[in-house]
């Protein structure tokens, strides 16, 4: 991976602390919104993450690229590629216990994803600092030790809910959110 200054963790950096009351080996993470392009059942074109933390600290998940998401005849576009990276990575948030929000997110493509394949993908966090927080994620075909086919590197940044509020529907998220307290 390729990755800037930018999206690597500076000296002193924490590491991963998953949150108190995150979700532990095993157990699903929800999705954020039910209409988010990423994670939404509600998105009728949408990628459909479904997401699990296998170890409390790592994300994985799996997007099987249909008809909609071509940018080449037969074969995914990047940018919806890049999607599935930011959302596998933005998952973590259900660690955090946190909201989040990219910042930036470097990509890397290694090889053509055709139509029909399935992504095995992975994210872990590299490291928090004061507001920041890195992250890397990659996605494999058709297995989880499958040929990698999409690096990626992101910086998050944490914001308060009162950033949804501002600039979106902070009380759409509030109502598919009943047990988060916004102000932990
Ligand atoms: C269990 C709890 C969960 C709660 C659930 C409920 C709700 C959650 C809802 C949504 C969850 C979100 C994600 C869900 C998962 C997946 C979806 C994928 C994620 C996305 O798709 S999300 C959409 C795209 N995303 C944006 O829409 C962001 C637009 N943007 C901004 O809103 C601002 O830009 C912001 C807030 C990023 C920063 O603004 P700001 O004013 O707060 O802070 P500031 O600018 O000071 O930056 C602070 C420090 O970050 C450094 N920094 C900033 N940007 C940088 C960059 N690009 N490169 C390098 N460094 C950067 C600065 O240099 C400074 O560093 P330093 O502190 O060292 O000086």
């Amino acid at each position: 991976m390729t990755r800037s200054a930018l999206t690597t963790p500076p000296p002193g950096a924490a590491g991963p602390r998953p949150a108190s009351g995150a979700p532990g080996p095993g157990e699903p993470l929800g999705s954020h919104y039910s209409r988010c392009f990423g994670c939404g059942d509600r998105h009728p074109t949408g990628l459909h993450l479904k997401a699990v933390t296998p170890d409390g600290e790592t994300v994985v998940a799996e997007f099987t690229v249909a008809e909609a998401h071509q940018g080449a005849p037969g074969l995914a576009h990047g940018g919806v590629l890049a999607t599935a990276m930011d959302e596998v990575i933005g998952m973590s948030i259900w660690l955090f216990r946190r909201p989040y929000v990219t910042a930036r997110l470097e990509t890397d493509y290694l090889a053509p994803v055709p139509v029909g394949t399935t992504l095995h993908l992975r994210a872990w966090c590299t490291g928090v600092s004061g507001r920041k927080a890195y992250l890397e994620a990659e996605g494999r075909i058709g297995s989880a030790d499958g040929p990698v086919a999409v690096r990626a590197a992101a910086l998050f940044v944490e914001v308060g809910m009162e950033h949804f509020a501002e600039h979106g529907d902070a009380q759409t998220l509030l109502d598919e959110h009943h047990d988060y307290e916004v102000n932990p």
